[in-house]
């Protein structure tokens, strides 16, 4: 890499070039205050990554400049002792208090020097340290001027005066250390920085933003939406909702979209900080109701993979142009982030910051996942049964191709002892509640499911994910797996596959070795598919002769 270049993903790199003046001004001419020349460093050094031999070559870079420095001083002084000999003559007064001025500027700048060193060499200090801290835990982030990442919830009162009632509800939660997300977004959020983030599922990144946003606010307010939280489907609007409120408690009022209010809510009079909802909803509230968003600070869009999908992008986008606020904080937050969308958002985002854990679009490392040729579709019954039998170990969430199938399948199942239920999009809002509601409780054991549940949703415990159908694409595949393994926990995911789903299983494959699994060899060497979605013509389930 050329060394004058500025680069983003290379390191630090002191550009000798660029600072050409910095160096005249170390080297003793005319030296301003300190304070500003580290201003003028900080400002123009525009990139870092967590390179430990990049953060080494600055240090040479420091130690050289400070070579340079002191030969220069050292001159000085040389001049100055030679000057003294002319001190000791009596009766020049004029001369001597001349040369005293002399003397005193000269030690100034010796001083303003040690100063800027000394500021200058912390400063590197700190990214090393913040470099050494995000290697640790996986972070990688790219953009101008990051903040450091959090090493402890204390550092939330002591960096950014936290609030104690949050730090109080956060510590009810009894979550003990920030995980890996939370520990960049949220002072990137803070610092009023928009972001990108990417991070495994299950991995905490709802708190990554709901944090933030509740100490931004700081409090309740009537001027209206004041943050709105977009999210692709009802269900992960509510649970989102929930855990905002659990932060929150009675501090702020949080708001779901429902069908409801968006019908006939009196928007002019009610109270709401954050509201949260799918685009659809919202952007029938503003049209219909005349929602108003224009005092929106904070805009995140949650599963920003999904949102920006045809069929929903249009809505997002309504809902984005609705936010008029120019100081608006956009975040995007997703365990899948595909290069498209990162550079359809760049174009309505401000200097943003990058903020990737481990691998990009990769699957939480704690699923241990399987592939399971199944031959036909006849074969996905006999082996779900058998697995069944063998071990269950609820809860257990089954993935099909739509709802047709998850019907069909549900009918199938209904009978044994299995404690089987049902979620697709064709039941009445009040019956996916409830579907949710018992999996949650353990009232439920196999919850049969489209990919409505894929994303997002937090069943704590979810043992095992099976892959009745054969995911639609990568990214379907990593959040439907990522329901089970959350929050550090261990999970499993089984994947049944026919002669149809061939084509397409390198796809998978390499999301498996990426997270760490193992895959037999000859899969490896299919071909990689260029991938759109992957829907087939599928048989019925039914184990009924046909009449
Ligand atoms: N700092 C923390 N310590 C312990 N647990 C945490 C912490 N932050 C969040 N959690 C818990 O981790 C679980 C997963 O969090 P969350 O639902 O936010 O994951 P996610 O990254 O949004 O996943 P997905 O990509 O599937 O949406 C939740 O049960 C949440 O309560």
């Amino acid at each position: 890499m050329e060394k004058d270049a500025s680069f983003l993903f290379g390191g630090i790199s002191f550009n000798r070039k660029k600072f050409a003046r910095d160096f005249d001004r170390f080297k003793g001419k005319n030296i301003v205050d300190s304070a500003e020349k580290l201003q003028l460093i900080e400002k123009e050094d525009k990139t870092f990554d967590d390179s430990l031999e990049k953060v080494e070559f600055v240090e040479n870079e420091i130690s050289e400049m400070e070579d340079e420095t002191s030969t220069s001083v050292s001159k000085k002084r040389k001049r100055k002792e030679k000057g003294t000999v002319s001190d000791s003559v009596e009766g020049f007064s004029v001369f001597k208090s001349s040369k005293l001025k002399k003397e005193a500027a000269s030690e100034e700048t010796d001083q303003s020097v040690n100063e800027l060193i000394q500021g200058k060499k912390e400063y590197y200090q700190q990214l090393e340290r913040d470099a050494i801290f995000r290697k640790m835990h996986n972070i990688h982030v790219s953009g101008s001027n990051i903040p450091s990442p959090l090493h402890n919830f204390a550092e939330l009162r002591s960096r950014y005066k936290c609030r104690s009632y949050l730090l109080r509800n956060l510590a009810k939660l009894g979550f003990k250390e920030p995980t890996p997300i939370q520990r960049q977004t949220i002072p990137v959020l803070l610092s009023g920085r928009e972001c990108f983030a990417c991070a495994p599922t299950g991995s905490g990144k709802t708190f990554a933003f709901v944090f933030p946003i509740l100490m931004k606010l700081k409090h309740t307010s009537k001027d209206g939406v004041r943050a709105v939280i977009l999210s692709p489907t009802r269900e992960l609007a509510a649970q989102t909702t929930r855990e905002c409120k659990k932060l929150a408690r009675k501090k702020f009022y949080i708001r779901l979209m429902t069908k409801q209010l968006a019908k006939s809510g009196d928007f002019s009079k009610l109270r709401c900080d954050v509201l949260i909802s799918t685009p659809l909803r919202l952007k029938f509230a503003i049209q219909k109701r005349k929602l108003d968003l224009s005092r929106v600070e904070f805009l995140v869009l949650d599963e920003s993979d999904k949102l920006f999908e045809p069929g929903m992008l249009e809505q997002v986008d309504f809902v984005v142009k609705a936010c008029t606020n120019p100081s608006i904080i956009r975040s995007l937050f997703s365990a899948t982030l595909p290069d498209i969308v990162e550079d359809r958002a760049r174009t309505i985002m401000h200097d943003a910051v990058r903020i990737i854990i481990g691998r990009k679009n990769s699957a939480s490392e704690t699923i241990e996942q399987k592939l399971v040729y199944v031959g036909s579709e006849e074969g996905k019954l006999l082996a779900l049964r058998q697995s069944f039998a063998e071990s269950l170990n609820p809860p257990v969430l089954v993935f099909v191709q739509n709802k047709e199938r998850a019907k069909e399948l549900y009918d199938e199942l209904k009978l044994e002892d299995i404690r089987p239920d049902v979620i697709h999009s064709d039941l009445s809002q009040i019956q996916r509640e409830n579907a949710i509601d018992n999996f949650r409780a353990g009232k439920t054991w196999v919850l049969i499911a489209t990919d409505v549940v894929a994303r997002g949703m937090d069943f704590k415990g979810v043992n095992c994910v099976i892959n009745y159908d054969f995911p639609d694409a990568a990214a379907a595949y990593i959040h439907r797996i990522g329901r089970s393994g959350r929050a550090g926990r261990s999970g499993q995911a089984i994947t049944f596959y026919t002669e149809a789903d061939i084509p397409f299983l390198r796809n998978i494959a390499n999301v498996i070795t990426s997270s760490g699994g193992e895959v037999p060899e000859w899969i490896m060497s299919l071909t990689k598919k260029k991938w759109r979605k992957h829907r087939p013509q599928r048989e019925t389930i039914s184990t009924q002769p046909d009449i």
